[in-house]
């Protein structure tokens, strides 16, 4: 029975207080495979950006004071592109320079080619009009960043933005956290194919692609039957093999309900049992030498809620991601009272508006549904005793990350 339920708070609690707190196994990836792994160092800065002073435009280097007083304009002693290290312009010259060319010593000026005048018989430069300001248009050593700088904060999840700049250092590979290896077993006699009345699995499907989508990996596991000591060794085996197993189904109350006792049957320990929380009420975590199961119910709405409330929130926090789920804010145009001491997860749809995001119920016809998710874009939790009034601000969890 369900004796010793937590509430929602709790039970999140309850489970990130079970993150293991530093992981030690790292992987080292080319570039073309960081894109969504976690950084599992800091990375510095190698070399200043720019390295150098450098050009912001094709046109000419000078000496500023120099063209300030050459009424004629500075003769053109040569041009330097992006990749020359040119040598120090002689004084009273000017130099031809192309974008991102090193500036030369001896200049700490340029002018855009087309804000100024060359003359093929003279061969002298000068401004068509006003002498730019000294420093203009040159970018400077280290404005972007210095040596040394935290480019990347461990923890990070890695995309184009950090990839852009570990390249722009030279770096061709990078150290990632090792994927957390998550063991999904589904159970139940209706679930077998050749069953009177069989019913698919979907769940562990649903819940291989969300482990996925945090960059854990996962095996699938499935116990076709209610017998008790097929899902023990099941479970055994799974468990040896894996960081964490996600059980779903076989949870209830009902005499073929055998997950909870054959976990403690193979030594787990009860977090807790039960969350008061709608759907998902039996919502149960084990552990075993600070291994976690996360017994997920049956119906495949409650096992997604489940899953997106806490197994994801913990495969997040154990691969040491820094940046958690990012909610949305809206505001909402309904009425929802909670029942009395339940959390409830409620299919919303947001629409942009006037005044950013409305926020609207997506009704559902229960735990079991889960083509809900595909007309809601988000979920919004209500917590107990404290209903949401229409107009309210609610920030929400998007059902999809990109
Ligand atoms: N007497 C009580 N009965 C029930 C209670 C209760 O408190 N007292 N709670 C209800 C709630 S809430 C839920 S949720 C379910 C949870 O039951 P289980 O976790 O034991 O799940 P099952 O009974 O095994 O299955 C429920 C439902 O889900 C379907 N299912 C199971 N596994 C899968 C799968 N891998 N893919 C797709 N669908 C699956 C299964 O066929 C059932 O239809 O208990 C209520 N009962
Ligand atoms: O709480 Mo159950 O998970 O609603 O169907």
């Amino acid at each position: 029975m369900f004796t010793g339920m937590v509430d929602y708070a709790t039970a999140l609690q309850l489970i990130l207080a079970c993150v293991a707190p530093e992981r030690e196994h790292h992987d080292v990836l080319p570039l073309s495979q960081l894109s969504g792994r976690i950084a599992a160092q800091d990375i510095l800065a190698k070399e200043p950006r720019p390295v150098a002073d450098i050009s912001a435009m094709d046109g000419y280097a000078f000496s500023h004071a120099a063209m300030a007083s050459a009424s004629a304009g500075l003769p053109v002693v040569g041009q330097s592109v992006a990749g020359d290290m040119p040598a120090p312009i002689p004084s009273g010259a000017a130099l031809a320079i192309l974008t991102g060319s090193r500036i030369p010593s001896g200049a700490d000026c340029v002018m855009a080619g087309e804000r100024m005048q060359y003359d093929e018989h003279t061969g002298l430069v000068k401004p068509l009009q006003t002498l730019a300001a000294q420093g203009a248009n040159i970018r400077k050593a280290g404005e972007e960043f210095t040596q040394g700088t935290v480019l990347v904060q461990r923890g990070q999840v890695l995309d184009w933005r950090h990839i852009a700049l570990m390249a722009s250092q030279g770096m061709t590979h990078g150290h990632v956290m090792k994927p957390i290896n998550v063991a999904i077993i589904a159970n139940g006699a209706e679930l077998a194919p050749d069953a009177a009345d069989s019913r698919t699995d979907s769940n562990t499907p649903m819940l291989a692609a969300m482990v996925a989508s945090v960059g854990a990996e996962s095996q699938t596991y499935q116990v076709y039957s209610d017998d008790a000591e097929e899902l023990e060794k099941a479970l055994s085996k799974a468990w040896n093999a894996a960081d964490v197993i996600v059980t779903t189904g076989g949870i209830s109350v009902g005499n073929t309900d055998n997950v909870l006792d054959a976990l403690k049957n193979i030594g787990a320990e009860t977090v807790f049992r039960g969350v008061k929380i709608r759907p998902g009420k039996p919502l149960s975590v084990m552990q075993r030498a600070g291994k976690l199961a996360f017994c997920l119910p049956g119906n495949p709405g409650a096992s997604a809620i489940c899953a997106l409330a806490f197994l994801l929130p913990y495969l997040r926090a154990a691969m040491g991601k820094s940046n958690g789920m990012t909610l949305q804010p809206g505001v909402v145009d309904f009425d929802f009272n909670p029942v009395c001491d339940t959390t409830h997860f409620v299919p919303v749809r947001c629409l942009p508006s006037q005044n950013g995001w409305q926020i609207s119920h997506v009704s559902s016809v229960g735990a079991s549904d889960i083509r809900v998710f595909t007309q809601a874009t988000a979920l919004l939790r209500v917590d107990a005793e404290k209903p949401v009034v229409s107009g309210q601000v609610c920030w929400v969890l998007p059902l999809q990350s990109r």
